[in-house]
């Protein structure tokens, strides 16, 4: 790749209007969704560039359906987000873990897509200035019935497109465009208000050195994942893996799919389902990674086949580099280690 100026060097746009133009018959509704989604970032990411001032607003005053106060970030980040995908007259249908229930949108501006996301992922990390971001996912409606949260309980394997805004020392958008597609990365330039292909097909490394998890709770987990981190501690098994926690989801699955290793939020035992979110955490990032090359999983389960029943439901979440991922997987199986 080489200048701006030069044909080979895409804009996030260009790149999606170029995989459009791959498929003749393709109406250029999900370019459409697309970029409404890249309008929200940026305005979201302009927002966060000035979040040192948010201590001068302070809460919003709110509280979320988790029950979780709401800053005003997120209130701004969920309304851009809503506001852009009913105008792009893509979407019938939202799902955002700021919102108890589904979102229909209004039938005059209704498009064939639902679209699941958590506006601000990590908003414990904003006033201390840390790494914060935006996931989404995209299902295409399958019938042309009357929008209705049954329309968002599908399996990961249904998505259409996935993706991830990470607001870090730059921001980041990275896209799963289909299945088989791959994964792409782009970075915005502030100066020219554009995401520019900086990262081409991301494959993530077939086993790493990092592992990624809160081992505040060790007390919690069970047997599996406890000899799981007992052994990526152990020098007589091998080097000793690093540990990085950020506690912002991006963040940590951003650095496990550059540098690979795993990344971890389990269920313990107080939260027997972990507390990730499948619909609009879960799902969207392991459908990434698996497009990276990567796996992901809830130990028993591959994350992409569970059929959700509810839209806020949680799951766990094991994801990562092949290797790493599988020899946690692997000790699920083992009887030894069954609780
Ligand atoms: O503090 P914990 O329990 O380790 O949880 C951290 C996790 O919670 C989250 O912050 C939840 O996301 P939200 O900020 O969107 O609620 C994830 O980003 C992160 O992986
Ligand atoms: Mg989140
Ligand atoms: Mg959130």
């Amino acid at each position: 790749m080489s200048g701006i100026l030069e044909t080979d060097c895409l804009t996030l746009t260009r790149f999606v209007l170029a995989q459009q133009q791959k498929f003749p018959g393709a109406t250029g509704e999900l370019t459409q969704l697309l970029n409404s989604i890249q309008t929200a970032v940026k305005a979201i990411s302009s927002a966060v560039r000035k979040a040192g001032l948010a201590q001068l607003y302070g809460m919003a005053g709110n509280t979320n359906v988790q029950g979780e106060d709401q800053k005003k970030l997120d209130v701004l980040a969920n309304e851009l987000f809503i506001n852009m995908l009913k105008s792009s007259f893509t979407t019938c249908a939202l799902v955002s873990e700021e919102n108890d229930q589904i979102i229909i949108v209004e039938p005059s501006k209704r498009g064939k897509y639902i679209v699941c996301f958590d506006p601000l992922d990590g908003s414990s990390n904003i006033d201390c200035l840390v790494s914060i971001g935006s996931i989404f996912s995209i299902y295409k409606k399958n019938d042309a019935s009357e929008p209705s949260e049954k329309d968002a309980l599908r399996a990961g394997n249904e998505i259409v497109a996935a993706g991830y805004a990470l607001y870090g020392s730059a921001t980041m958008m990275v896209l799963a465009t289909g299945k088989g597609r791959g994964v792409n990365g782009f970075m915005l330039d502030p100066a020219v208000g554009e995401f520019l292909l900086t990262d081409q097909n991301i494959k993530i490394p077939e086993v790493g050195k990092i592992y990624s998890i809160n081992e505040g709770y060790t007390y919690l987990w069970d047997k599996a994942v406890t000899e799981y981190v007992r052994r990526k501690k152990d020098p007589s098994i091998g080097k000793p893996y690093g540990l990085r926690y950020v506690g912002s989801m991006v963040a940590d699955v951003h650095r496990t799919l550059k540098y690979g290793g795993s990344f971890i939020y389990p269920a313990n035992k107080e939260s027997p389902s972990g507390k990730l979110r499948l619909l609009y955490e879960c799902n969207p990032m392991a459908f990434i990674v698996q497009e990276a090359g990567g796996l992901a999983t809830t130990g028993k389960q591959d994350i992409l086949d569970i059929v959700p029943t509810k839209i806020h439901q949680r799951s766990p979440i094991i994801l990562g580099s092949k290797r790493d991922v599988q020899e946690l997987v692997d000790l699920y199986q083992d009887p030894k280690f069954r609780d």
